[in-house]
């Protein structure tokens, strides 16, 4: 039972391989009542200070494993995600990796100096100033009140918060103490950065420098914990994920795996034996990139909405979007893979509008973008479809990675995966 830093220097020449946070067998119990867990912890402490033995790995009545048995590394210039649902055990493991609580069983090994941007303005003191707060943020994280100095400019430039600099952190919006407790935590140029959901507010050109700002932190080394509700966000910027259910790892692994097993979980419980409609929950304006997927499901040629697709038939897919203001030069992307099978899964499609050269122009307010595709050249089988909305290639707006759907046979082809629309003939050779 330990948060054990292994070495709070950096690393004179850092290894990319070099693993900076290992949770070994990490296990958190809470109790909901107040009363009892107050006694749990007098309890606790009397039975550490006679010398005694507690046991830790069982729960008493009342506790819950808020984390059960959490296992994962973390290497240098890493990024990870961590999703999950409400209640999952996100912000807990992020708190003990932090060390702002210890763990019950199981231990946690850090390499690097952490910072921790765990709550909005956590740290921040409301009755100090912007400025003040710059100062005890960052010799909290570790600076020298030089290398504060130093780095004052570019924490007021990066948070935009010029004019209100000398004003107290209660007068802010969220958006600013958001934007500030980020700028003051980049700039401590930390080996470890964790950050809780504190993207999720701000608006979207702000988030948009923040993730361009984790890009070249981790390309120069620094690794992170993501934790964001919004799946795209994780897999706009993680290279690995951790899905978390009720304090229980269900999945680890490279992020696309990951999400899709979360995304299946969470909006594709029932069976799919049709096509139909998926509906995604509507994002708040701090939660949304700017353009958000809201549906997607498929069409045919005269505008109605289709349960099952055939091979060989014309087929409309649509994607039904919501854009917060104008977005021009859109992209939609498509990658359909094979569920299950000999092979297990495989892509058999990538459409890329990049590729294509097709940019929307998307007005403010509900759309529909199309992909006519004037025979589907899919056999019959299970499908997953992972669908990205994009502009210029670097900005991701959206991503559903797993739409499941279900092509029928139209009685004329063989066992393939593959439908070829055909015409068979006799040529005579004098002719051609
Ligand atoms: N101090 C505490 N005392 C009792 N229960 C707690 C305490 N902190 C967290 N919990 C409980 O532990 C579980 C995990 O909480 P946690 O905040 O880690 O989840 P999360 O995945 O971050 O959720 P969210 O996405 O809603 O922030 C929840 O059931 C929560 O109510």
């Amino acid at each position: 039972m330990s948060t054990e830093i292994i070495d709070r220097k950096t690393a004179t020449h850092p290894k990319k391989s070099e693993v900076v946070i290992s949770v070994e067998r990490l296990s958190k119990k809470f109790c909901r009542d107040l009363k009892q867990s107050l006694f749990y912890g007098i309890q606790d402490i009397t039975t550490d200070l006679v010398g005694g033995r507690r046991k830790s790995d069982t729960l008493r009545p009342g506790e819950f494993w808020a984390l059960k048995d959490i296992d994962f590394q973390l290497r240098r210039g890493e990024a990870l995600g961590l999703v999950g649902a409400n209640g999952a055990g996100k912000s807990t493991l992020l708190r003990i990796i932090s060390g702002l609580i210890k763990p019950d069983t199981g231990s946690v090994k850090i390499r690097g100096r952490v910072a921790p941007l765990i709550a909005l303005g956590a740290g921040f003191n409301p009755i100090l100033t912007g400025r003040e707060n710059i100062y005890a943020n960052m010799s909290i994280l570790g600076l020298s009140t030089q290398e504060i100095k130093e780095r004052f400019q570019d924490v007021i430039d990066f948070a935009e918060i010029w004019n209100a600099i000398d004003a107290p952190v209660q007068t802010y919006s969220s958006g600013m103490a958001a934007r500030l407790g980020f700028a003051c935590a980049i700039y401590t140029e930390p080996e470890i950065l964790l950050i809780d959901e504190v993207l999720a507010v701000g608006d979207i050109k702000f988030k948009a420098k923040c993730y361009r700002k984790l890009h070249e932190l981790r390309d120069k080394g620094t690794s992170f914990i993501l934790v964001n509700h919004n799946p795209q966000a994780i897999l706009h910027i993680c290279d690995f994920a951790v899905y978390l259910s009720k304090g229980e790892l269900i999945v680890s692994g490279k992020t696309e795996k990951v999400i899709e097993k979360y995304e299946n979980d969470l909006f594709l419980n029932d069976t799919h034996e049709s096509s139909q409609v998926l509906f995604l929950p509507e994002k708040t304006e701090s939660e949304s990139l700017g353009l958000d997927i809201r549906s997607l499901f498929f069409r045919d040629l005269e505008g109605n909405i289709i349960k099952s697709l055939v091979s060989g038939k014309p087929v409309n897919f649509c994607v039904g979007c919501q854009a917060h203001q104008r977005v021009d030069n859109v992209t939609l992307h498509l990658k359909i893979k094979t569920i299950g099978g000999e092979g297990g899964m495989g892509t058999v499609l990538f459409l890329s509008g990049e590729h294509d050269e097709k940019f929307f122009e998307i007005p403010s307010g509900k759309q529909e973008l199309q992909v006519e595709l004037p025979y589907l050249g899919l056999g019959p089988g299970t499908y997953t479809m992972s669908i990205k909305l994009k502009q210029s290639s670097i900005y991701t707006f959206d991503v559903v990675e797993s739409f499941r759907f279900t092509v029928k046979s139209n009685g004329k082809m063989s066992e393939c995966c593959f439908y070829q629309p055909r015409l068979w003939k006799l040529a005579s050779p004098e002719k051609s």
